[in-house]
């Protein structure tokens, strides 16, 4: 568990400066940070954009220490999180849902059945976004791959937004 902790606490840390700029979140109500983790990016996005709202979706310890954080940032009247499971019914209606380095850890069967729960939920009128790092650092799908796998899953690349080493493929339903 401790090697899982630091993932979570290095790379979004590194990473969320670089999505936040890389798309402007705040043109959204409010997203659901599926796999959200420790709620380092969403309290990113949170603060950023003051308008938007914001949960972090993830297993129950995690999410007890998302929800944690995010009201030690002083954010909780915009943000929270739910205990919850990405291969179960995902909470519908938010304008965006956030997959951040959640597909790497999942062969294609688990990543398309994570992502057509987030497409289920986002509906006619929500998108789904997938942040990956593309380049050399831990890429494990570059941006074809990662294309292909959304394809397959049912969902249309409608735009790709670079942060650097990080993609943000923002996809909708078909
Ligand atoms: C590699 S971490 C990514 C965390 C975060 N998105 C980030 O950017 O750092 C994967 C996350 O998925 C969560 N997770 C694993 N299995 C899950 C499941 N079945 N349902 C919901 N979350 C899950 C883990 O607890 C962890 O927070």
């Amino acid at each position: 568990m401790k090697g899982t902790e630091d993932n979570l606490l290095t790379e979004p840390a590194l990473d969320a400066p670089r999505i936040v700029s890389a798309y402007d979140w705040g043109a959204l109500g409010d997203v659901i940070d599926v796999g959200g983790g420790d709620g380092t990016l969403l309290i990113a996005l949170l603060n950023e954009y003051p308008a938007l709202r914001g949960q972090v979706l993830d297993l129950p310890d995690v999410a007890e220490w998302a929800r944690k954080r995010i009201d030690a940032a002083g954010l909780a009247d915009r943000g929270g999180a739910i205990a919850g499971d990405f291969f179960d019914e995902l909470p519908a209606g938010a304008e965006g849902y956030l997959l951040a380095y959640v597909l790497r850890n999942r062969d294609d069967e688990d990543a398309r059945r994570i992502l057509r729960r987030c497409a289920e939920a986002a509906g006619e009128d929500g998108a789904v976004f997938v942040i990956e790092t593309v380049a050399e650092r831990g890429a494990h799908r570059d941006l074809p791959a990662l294309t292909a796998l959304v394809e397959s899953a049912g969902l249309v690349v409608a735009d790709v937004h670079d942060a650097g080493e990080v993609a943000v493929l923002e996809l909708s339903n078909r």
